[in-house]
């Protein structure tokens, strides 16, 4: 009897429990799943990436990341769905099985685990990781600010107190080094998806700039049919564009990092609700929403494929 059987996807999870999932789940699918530990949190928790390959010594990859902001609980509950649909599916959706047949695929269930933990702890609302230093009063780093592209600039704050404090450097937090490091050392990185909570939106780079990316149309017509393609499950309606137009400027964002390190794909995800629940989506709509947000990241994961 597998015991992945009996974890309930539609549920929310701590900590623990997704690192055990994760090392069963890796156990009942090695065939195509491994399990790298790309280096430890500020609090020495491990930090685990989930390989999908069938083979080859370095397909082009893509990486997903979940839970970079640890409120953002709908995140690592659908990136775990995810992991589970990959491996169902595999073999039997035409679609996926070409996607894997050619590339890897890297998915960071838990980007934040400390912040994570805290959550289920002390504080549900907590969004930084929990980095302390000598001399600063207030904990934590926003991690998705704290990447060398557009480093400290507007849409980010040198307050440490801040919830969008971008820590004293670029990557400063061992979070941030760890995927950094991971991707620059494979150097075979063709697309990056990194999903947050909440708005109901798709959107890529810049979130540093105003102005357009060179791959500006392609990327919009691609979050275009990935946001049909997410709607045509549920109906639940997403917007799209860059961040800096469709948002809000944002400085020392993962996007930005990854498209600046020549990953043309790169697109974060605000997944549901757009306020009503907000980041206390009910666990209720965890599968639904793991089910749409599919769709979209299939059709992204389709078009790096092909292009
Ligand atoms: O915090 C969230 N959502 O959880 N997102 C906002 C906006 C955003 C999303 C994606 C990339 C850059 C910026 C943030 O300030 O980080
Ligand atoms: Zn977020």
């Amino acid at each position: 009897e597998r015991s992945t059987n009996s974890f309930s996807y539609s549920s929310y999870h701590t900590l623990e429990e997704i690192y055990s999932w994760i090392d069963n789940f890796v156990m009942e699918h090695s065939d195509i799943v491994s399990k790298i530990q790309i280096g430890n949190s500020f609090e020495n928790q491990s930090i685990l990436v989930l390989k999908f390959s069938t083979g080859g010594s370095r397909h082009p990859a893509i990486w997903i990341d979940t839970g970079i902001h640890s409120r953002e609980w709908i995140t690592h509950a659908t990136g775990i769905w995810t992991a589970n649909k990959i491996v169902s599916d595999y073999g039997k959706d035409r679609v996926l099985t070409d996607i894997l047949n050619a590339m890897d695929i890297f998915i960071e269930l838990v980007t934040n685990p400390d912040g994570f933990a805290f959550t289920h702890s002390m504080n549900r609302l907590w969004r930084k990781n929990k980095s302390i230093r000598p001399g600063i009063f207030c904990i934590g780093v926003d991690l998705n600010r704290n990447w060398k592209s557009g480093f400290g600039g507007n849409g980010s704050n040198s307050n440490p107190c801040s919830e969008t404090y971008h820590g004293p450097s670029p990557q400063s937090e061992p979070e941030v080094a760890a995927i950094v490091n991971f991707i620059t050392a494979h150097g075979n990185f063709k697309a990056l998806i990194s999903i947050h909570s909440y708005s109901q939106m798709l959107m890529y780079p810049y979130g540093r700039l105003l102005e357009p990316v060179s791959n500006q149309r392609e990327l919009y017509d691609l979050a275009k049919d990935a946001v049909e393609a997410l709607y045509k499950v549920h109906g639940i309606e997403y917007i799209f564009g860059s961040i800096s137009t469709t948002l809000y400027v944002a400085s020392g964002i993962t996007v930005d990092w990854a498209y600046d390190s020549g990953i043309k794909y790169a697109f974060s995800f605000e997944l549901r609700d757009t306020g009503q629940y907000g980041f206390l989506l009910p666990a209720t709509q965890i599968i639904p929403t793991a089910q749409e947000t599919w769709m979209a990241l299939r059709t992204i994961m389709e078009h790096t494929l092909n292009h």
